[in-house]
C-alpha cells in the first residue's frame, strides 16, 4: 500500500470508528462530507493528519467538539501520536477571513458555538453582523424589464423577519448562519443548505434572510420560491421552448431562496436547469440558500452533482424547538396579537403541544380566540377548555403498549423485548426510551408503567425517566429521535 492509499485508509477506519461514536446526525452533518485526510511524518514518530474543511464555520466546530476524539482515534490506529491539523480548502474567499461571526452582543456566544448553551440568544439580527461593508450588488447582465419587479421581491413575506423569528437551542446554528449571510451574501457559506423537520420555521428563517437584505439593499434582486414552482418554471419554459427567459429570471438574481428541494426527487430536467442557475449564481457570487426535510447526502433521487455542491457551503439542521423555546414563542406571539399569555398558560400548552411550531401556533390561536369570545382573561382553566379536543385526542390515543410498540418498530427490536430481563443496550435502552415515554404521554403512575413493562419495580422507571430526559437536554440526535416517536403516537 503506498503512502496515499495508507493515509486514505487510515481516514476511512476513523471516519468508521466516529460514525459509531457519534450520533447519526452529527457525524452526517460534519464529519462525512469532508474529503479523505492526508497524513504526513512529523518529527521522528508522530504524524499530521490533514482535513480540509470547506470554511472557517466548520473549521471551528470541529476543532471544537471532535479534534480530540479523531486525534485520540487517529493515533490509535496508526499506533503512532497523529495531531490533527484542519485546513481551509480554496473554496472559501479570502476576504472571509476578515468577517467575524457574531451572534447578538452580550450572548458572549459565536457560531463556532451553535449548540452550546441552552440560553436562547437575544435577537438583535444585523445590527450585530454588520461590520462587513458590502460592496454594491453588481448590475444584473440580462434582466427584462417585466421580471425586474418581479425577481427583486417577489412573494417575500415582510412578516417573517429575524425580529420576529424566535432564537432557541434549536434553531441557533441555523439563525446565526442565516444573519451571517444577511450581513455578507456571497461571501461565505454559500450556499446554506438548512434542513429540519416540519413547522420548525425553515421558511421563516429564509425569508428573514430575504427581507433583511432587502432593508440594507432594497434594490437587490431576491427571490423566495417553493421549489415546486421552480419545477412548474421548468415545465412552462420547457413547454414554450423559452428556456432564455429561465435563464435570465434566475441567473441574474442576489440572492435565491428555495424552499423544499427534496421536490427535486427524480425531476431530472428541473434538476439540470437548476444545476445551471447554482453554477451561474455561484460565478457571480450571488447568495443562494436553501431548505430540505433531510440532509444533503440524504436526498433521494436527486443527482449526486447537485447534492454534492448543496453540501459544498454550509448545512445546518433546525431542531424541534425545546420546552423553553416553545414557551417562548407562544409569550411573543400572544403579545404580537395584543393579548399577553402569563407564563404559566404558556408552559401549559408548551407542555401539551410539543409536534413543532405551527402547531404551537394553531393552539394559541385557538386559546385567544377562546378567551376573546368568552371575554375570560387567559387561564390553564381556560386553556385547558380551548384546547379539550386537542388534549383529549391525545389523551385517548396514546396508551403504553401503542408506545411500546412504537418505540420497538422504531429500535427494530421485539415488542416482547419491552417486558423481557434482557439487558444489552441494543434493548435496553429502546425499553428506558419507551418507559420515559409512557410516563410524558400518558397519565399512569410509575409503578402501573413498571407493571406494563414486565413487572418492573417503580424505582427502575424512574431511573429510565431521568436518565432519557437529562440526555435529551444534550443530545440532538436522541431529541430528534423523540421528537418523531412524540409525532408518531400522536397521530
Ligand atoms: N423560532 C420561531 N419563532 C417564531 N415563529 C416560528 C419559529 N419557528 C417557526 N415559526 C413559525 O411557525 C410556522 C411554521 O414555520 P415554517 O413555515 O417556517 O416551517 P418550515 O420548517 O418551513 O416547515 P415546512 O417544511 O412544513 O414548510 C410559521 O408561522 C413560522 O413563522
Amino acid at each position: 500500500m503506498d503512502t496515499a492509499d495508507w493515509a486514505s485508509d487510515l481516514w476511512r477506519r476513523g471516519c468508521e470508528r466516529l460514525a459509531t461514536e457519534l450520533p447519526e446526525q452529527q457525524f452526517n452533518t460534519w464529519i462525512r462530507p469532508l474529503p479523505p485526510a492526508t497524513v504526513a511524518g512529523e518529527g521522528a514518530s508522530a504524524l499530521v493528519a490533514t482535513l480540509k474543511v470547506p470554511n472557517h464555520f466548520k473549521r471551528d466546530w470541529i476543532r471544537r467538539q471532535y479534534a480530540a476524539r479523531i486525534e485520540a482515534i487517529l493515533t490509535e490506529l496508526a499506533g503512532r501520536p497523529t495531531r490533527l491539523e484542519l485546513s481551509l480548502s480554496a473554496r472559501e474567499p479570502a476576504g472571509a477571513t476578515a468577517t467575524p461571526i457574531v451572534v447578538a452582543a452580550g450572548t458572549g456566544m459565536s457560531a463556532a458555538q451553535p449548540a452550546a448553551g441552552a440560553a436562547a440568544p437575544s435577537s438583535e439580527p444585523s445590527a450585530a453582523l454588520k461590520p462587513v461593508v458590502q460592496p454594491a450588488a453588481p448590475a444584473a447582465t440580462v434582466i427584462l424589464p417585466s421580471q425586474a419587479p418581479a425577481a427583486s421581491k417577489h412573494r417575500i413575506n415582510p412578516q417573517l423577519t429575524f425580529d420576529t423569528l424566535v432564537p432557541g437551542r434549536a434553531n441557533q446554528m441555523a439563525r446565526t448562519a442565516a444573519l451571517h449571510v444577511a450581513g455578507a451574501p456571497g461571501v461565505t457559506y454559500n450556499p446554506l443548505f438548512i434542513y429540519g423537520g416540519v413547522g420548525l420555521g425553515k421558511t421563516h428563517l429564509i425569508h428573514a434572510v430575504g427581507n433583511a437584505l432587502l432593508k440594507d439593499r432594497p434594490d437587490a434582486r431576491v427571490l423566495y420560491l417553493h421549489a415546486e414552482q421552480f419545477i412548474s418554471d421548468v415545465v412552462k419554459n420547457y413547454q414554450r421552448k423559452t428556456f432564455d427567459e429561465l435563464k435570465a429570471k434566475y441567473h441574474s438574481l442576489d440572492l435565491l431562496l428555495i424552499d423544499d428541494v427534496q421536490f427535486f426527487a427524480g425531476k431530472d430536467r428541473t434538476q439540470e436547469e437548476f444545476f445551471n442557475a447554482f453554477e451561474a449564481l455561484l460565478a457571480k457570487k450571488a447568495h443562494i440558500i436553501m431548505t430540505s426535510d433531510t440532509y444533503p447526502k440524504g436526498l433521494v433521487d436527486i443527482d449526486e452533482r447537485l447534492t454534492s455542491r448543496f453540501d459544498a457551503g454550509l448545512t445546518v439542521a433546525i431542531e424541534p424547538p425545546e420546552l423553553e423555546m416553545r414557551v417562548a414563542i407562544l409569550i411573543k406571539k400572544a403579545e404580537a396579537e395584543g393579548q399577553p399569555m402569563p407564563e404559566d398558560v404558556a408552559f401549559f400548552i408548551a407542555k401539551n403541544v410539543r409536534a413543532n411550531v405551527r402547531e404551537l401556533e394553531g393552539a394559541l390561536r385557538k386559546v385567544l380566540a377562546y378567551a376573546k369570545f368568552s371575554h375570560k382573561e387567559i387561564s390553564i382553566t381556560l386553556a385547558r377548555e380551548a384546547l379539550k379536543d386537542l388534549l383529549s385526542i391525545q389523551n385517548r390515543q396514546i396508551g403504553v403498549e401503542n408506545i411500546q410498540k412504537t418505540v420497538a418498530d422504531f429500535y427494530k427490536i421485539k415488542v416482547a423485548d419491552m417486558y423481557s430481563k434482557k439487558r444489552p443496550a441494543s434493548i435496553a435502552r429502546p425499553r428506558q426510551i419507551a418507559m420515559y415515554l409512557a410516563k410524558e404521554l400518558t397519565q399512569k403512575s410509575l409503578p402501573e408503567i413498571g407493571e406494563l413493562f414486565g413487572g418492573r419495580d417503580h424505582t427502575t422507571v424512574l431511573h429510565a425517566v431521568r436518565k432519557i430526559g437529562g440526555e435529551r437536554q444534550k443530545n440532538t440526535e436522541l431529541n430528534q429521535q423523540l421528537h418523531v416517536l412524540e409525532q408518531t403516537l400522536k397521530g
